[in-house]
């Protein structure tokens, strides 16, 4: 067994500690317990991933004198919903949930985003623990604060800042994760390497499509942990730089909120929203040729979609893509923001994407085949 690694998210009063590795739940259910004040814990569960490790949770649980109440969730964009975040929000009321009580995530980023927002609404907000059972989640989603549901309009068009207190990330729930969904999550570690880490760029690409074997993977997600923890604590509300974290996703939230529903995961759609802002940077010259078709090549090795042709839930129009990415909470004055890179490692906000442009380079990807 790996040592566990422990990342702090400096916020001050409201820091908190990131647990990673394998046996983490139970090195860390004592911390658990006393966030959890009425000896219940209130668990919001990924119903998938509870078939999976009931056992193993319940057991710490209890091991750490809680009561397990749990609500379960069906995970995916459509527990991100309204009607989602009302069920969960009077499930909580039901169980009278108490401001000093912690809701706990049990799950992927759809459950997470989902509870962290229920969360911080009932009763006007109350405790939030998360512990995520997918690669995406261990790396990215479950650290930060960003909560919320997606809407008709778009992803993530409603929500809020509400930090966890405490993170409990198990490598060993990812033993039973989907290949699909972990290369998913693998896209975020890229991102995260693209945005601000050279070195770990450099480390993903020699390790290849091994870069997702259980040896490497531990220390990618501490890597990519504590990176983002870095950001989050300097720019908790994304005033500047947490836009950085963005990488790839103006374009992958469109891909998104415009796919056949169920068809396409976040992870897939950023890994080629990210081929797609480096080939944009590289259109407008703030990134040497070259680093779009280096990029691609990492991710398509690890089974990621790096064409617009290749990602599922199309078939897609860029001229609806461009009128997605209008609606991104990035835009200024009606402008679009796009997160670009100036090389690997290096990545900054421009403000004032072309919509004519951005369509008809869209357009190009996809006559490309
Ligand atoms: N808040 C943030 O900062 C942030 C960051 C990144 C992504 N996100 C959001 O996260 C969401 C994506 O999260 P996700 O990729 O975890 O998707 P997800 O929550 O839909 O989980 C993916 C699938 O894995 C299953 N699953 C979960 N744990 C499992 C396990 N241990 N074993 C087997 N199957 C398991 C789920 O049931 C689901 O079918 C998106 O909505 C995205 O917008 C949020
Ligand atoms: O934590 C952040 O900040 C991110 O941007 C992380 C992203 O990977 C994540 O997908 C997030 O949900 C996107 O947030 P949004 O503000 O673009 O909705
Ligand atoms: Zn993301």
């Amino acid at each position: 067994m790996s040592a566990l690694q422990c990342v702090r998210v400096e916020l001050g009063a409201r820091s908190y500690d990131v647990v990673i590795g394998a046996g983490a739940l139970e090195a860390a259910s004592d911390r658990l317990a006393a966030l959890c004040p009425r000896g219940r814990a209130l668990v919001a569960a990924d119903r998938d991933a509870l078939g999976l490790h009931r056992d193993r949770l319940e057991g710490a649980l209890r091991q750490a004198g809680l009561e397990p109440v749990i609500i379960e969730i069906e995970a995916g964009e459509r527990a991100k919903s309204w009607a989602g975040l009302q069920a969960l929000t009077e499930a909580l009321l039901d169980a009278n949930i108490e401001r000093g009580e912690a809701v706990i995530a049990f799950g992927g980023g759809t459950v997470g985003d989902l509870a962290g927002f229920a969360a911080a609404i009932v009763k006007r907000g109350a405790g939030f623990v998360q512990i995520p059972t997918t690669l995406l989640a261990q790396v990215d989603s479950s650290v930060g604060g960003k909560t919320g549901i997606n809407t008709v309009q778009g992803k993530n068009l409603v929500g809020a800042f509400h930090q966890p207190s405490l993170v409990i990330a198990d490598s060993g729930f990812l033993q039973t994760l989907p290949r699909r969904e972990l290369a998913a999550g693998y896209a975020e570690i890229v991102k995260a390497a693209l945005i601000g880490d050279a070195a770990l760029f450099e480390r993903l690409e020699r390790a290849g499509a091994q870069a997702l074997s259980t040896d490497d993977l531990a220390g990618f997600v501490a890597d990519a942990v504590r990176f983002k923890a870095r950001i989050v604590a300097q720019d908790e509300r994304e005033a500047g730089q947490r836009a950085l974290l963005n990488l790839g996703h103006t374009f992958g939230h469109a891909f998104e909120a415009e796919a056949r529903p169920g068809a396409l995961v976040h992870g897939e759609a950023v890994a080629l929203g990210l081929v797609l802002a480096l080939k944009y940077s590289q259109r407008i010259g703030s990134v040497p040729p070259g680093v779009g078709e280096r990029t691609a090549a990492h991710l398509a090795a690890v089974g990621l979609p790096t064409r617009i042709g290749d990602l599922p839930g199309g078939p897609y129009d860029p001229q609806r893509l461009v009128a997605r990415m209008a609606s991104d909470k990035k835009n200024t004055a009606g402008r679009i923001t796009l997160i670009l890179s100036r090389a690997i490692g290096e990545a900054y906000a421009f403000p004032g994407a072309d919509p004519g442009d951005l369509t008809a380079f869209l357009q190009e990807d996809i006559d490309e085949r």
